[in-house]
């Protein structure tokens, strides 16, 4: 991060509206931003701007299998070099498993210094012991385990009841994270209807079904999505799919420095 020596920050005059806020390394209030193919010199820009405001930058999809080796290690050693946990697309990690590859894909991560592995049944099926399995795996080689919860296809959307056990198992089986599926669209997918609204009466069922949320992840795509998850808990929700362009909009709609978010903070005032 480019600092400048002798004058003031910002932070020093102005209280953020929404106070709180948790400065890395930070293990709840995460962004995880999702990267469908930044060059070498956009995510240098993109870490030097908001580094300080990404925790976790996933490489959408298979995208890792299409980069040159050298500028996949260079990518991922810019990431790691600003404090930030690297992984590949959920759908890579499937279509590892779909062709018996697990210890395989684990090992060549590794070798390429991913710092974090996400595991996932959006596409596939995976059972219960395949998925522990796979999180003990991922951990036993020192991954940071994210699982993700959740189908791509609208039609096998699983209910409530089943994303809380799942969300339960995976943390007893080691996960650090679980990550509930949004997808890129954050529409017609797990907790969104076909406009990206948040159906708020699934969100309070799976939240009062667990013991706490701390460790869960939401994608979110969409502003209004984030907006309403901060509102209803706080700057310190973790977010995931964020755009990249979009992690300073997000940080100021977490602290109230945004019309959307502020008005809140002034009507819970009054
Ligand atoms: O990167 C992936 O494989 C997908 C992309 S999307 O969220 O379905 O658009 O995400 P993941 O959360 O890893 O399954």
């Amino acid at each position: 991060m480019i600092k400048s020596g002798a004058r003031k920050s910002w932070q020093e005059m102005i209280q953020f509206p929404l106070g709180n806020r948790y400065q890395k390394p930070r293990s709840t209030g995460v962004t995880m931003i999702i990267d469908k193919g930044l060059g070498l010199g956009e995510t240098r820009d993109l870490l030097n701007l908001a580094g300080d405001y990404i925790d976790f930058v996933k490489l959408g999809f298979g995208t890792s299998a299409l980069y040159f080796n050298e500028v996949l290690e260079e990518k991922i050693n810019l990431v790691t070099s600003h404090g930030i946990d690297i992984y590949p697309g959920g759908t890579f990690l499937e279509v590892a498993i779909l062709q018996d590859k697990l210890r395989e894909y684990l090992a060549m991560a590794r070798d390429f210094g991913f710092t974090a592995i996400e595991i996932s049944d959006g596409t596939i099926e995976l059972s219960p012991p395949t998925r522990a399995a796979a999180i003990a795996m991922a951990a036993d080689i020192g991954f940071k385990v994210l699982t993700e919860v959740g189908k791509k296809d609208p039609n096998d959307a699983f209910e409530i009841k089943e994303i809380v056990q799942l969300v339960k198992q995976d943390i007893l089986s080691g996960a650090s994270y679980v990550i509930v599926e949004g997808r890129e669209s954050g529409k017609s997918v797990g907790l969104y209807d076909q406009d990206g609204n948040l159906r708020m009466s699934d969100l309070e069922e799976l939240v009062h079904s667990l013991d706490n949320t701390e460790q869960l992840i939401w994608e979110a795509p969409m502003k209004e999505q984030q907006q309403e998850l901060i509102i209803r808990f706080g700057p310190n929700v973790s977010i995931g799919n964020v755009n990249p362009h979009e992690v300073l909009a997000l940080e100021a709609l977490r602290v109230g420095l945004r019309a959307d978010t502020l008005k809140t903070v002034l009507q819970r005032q009054k």
